[in-house]
């Protein structure tokens, strides 16, 4: 890209991570555990996705690899590095985009890039890479308030790139979206990943999206918060959304659903 940056993409290693809360002062509850003993390689350029049920972990687990929450035991490496914080390897993109009401689209993909040193110039250079990249050309002076949840989720899509990171952490991104607008976006997803696989790992309720999406699917289960199952998605790529009407892709599916509910 016309900018030079290039990180890359960096393998993630969990290994026996716990978390657990304190119960603020409820009477006779001890602490919660909300996740125990997740162990959980993922490969550089591998797309892991998690599903499990409301209250398994799943954010948890997100925003410690994020650095956004310490685990109380256990380790999370990157790139063989553990985790000290939140870092430039690594970007989210949350259920609601969170965007900067008061900036345009390409000041708010552009945001991030200050930190990294590049120019004005450059900056809204790769932001216009970006924005063309999410199909949102012609939008780039618009505020947040006058784009669709759909174009919102584009712009954190967007944002969430521009800086290059070596981790794609993706939090339920579509989950707010209509199904129409959902579906568009997965496909969109599938073909910018496919440009440059950056190793990614993203939480959804959906099965559907997560063979979809997934080189791998991690199950979890509650009561502690852990993994319960790993299904690998051979299905090919690049991937588009056809893949949807295969008997391998039904398959797989059913295969998630006997483990949700066993
Ligand atoms: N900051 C916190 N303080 C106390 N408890 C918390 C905190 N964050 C999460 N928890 C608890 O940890 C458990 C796991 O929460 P988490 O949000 O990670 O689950 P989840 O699988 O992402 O759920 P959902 O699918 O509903 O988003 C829950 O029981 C939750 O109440």
């Amino acid at each position: 890209m016309g900018t030079g940056l290039r990180h890359g993409t960096a393998h993630v290693e969990i290994s026996g991570v716990g978390r657990t809360f304190a119960s603020r002062g409820r009477r006779g509850q001890g602490d919660h555990v909300a996740l125990a003993d997740v162990s959980l390689s993922i490969r550089r350029s591998e797309f892991l996705v998690i599903v499990g049920p409301s209250g398994c972990g799943k954010t948890t687990l997100l925003r410690m690899v994020a650095g956004l929450t310490k685990a109380t035991t256990g380790t999370i490496t990157i790139g063989g590095r553990p985790i000290e914080g939140p870092g430039p390897d690594r970007s989210m993109v949350f259920q609601q985009a969170a965007l900067l009401p008061w900036l345009s689209v390409t000041d708010n993909v552009a945001f991030g890039l200050r930190m990294q040193g590049l120019s004005v110039k450059e900056r809204t250079a790769r932001a216009a890479e970006l924005i063309e990249l999410v199909g949102l050309q012609g939008f780039d002076q618009h505020l947040p308030r006058e784009l669709s949840g759909g174009m919102q989720q584009r712009v954190g899509l967007a944002r969430a790139l521009a800086v290059d990171p070596k981790i794609l952490l993706m939090d339920e991104p579509f989950g707010a979206l209509d199904e129409i607008t959902r579906r568009q976006l997965q496909g969109e997803l599938l073909r910018i990943w496919a440009a440059d696989q950056k190793t990614s790992l993203f939480v959804t309720h959906s099965v559907e999206e997560a063979v979809l999406l997934a080189d791998r699917v991690v199950i979890m289960g509650t009561n502690p918060g852990r993994i319960v199952a790993e299904i690998a998605v051979g299905l090919p790529r690049p991937r588009t959304k056809d893949v949807t009407q295969t008997a391998e892709f039904q398959e797989l599916r059913n295969e998630v659903w006997r483990w949700l509910e066993s």
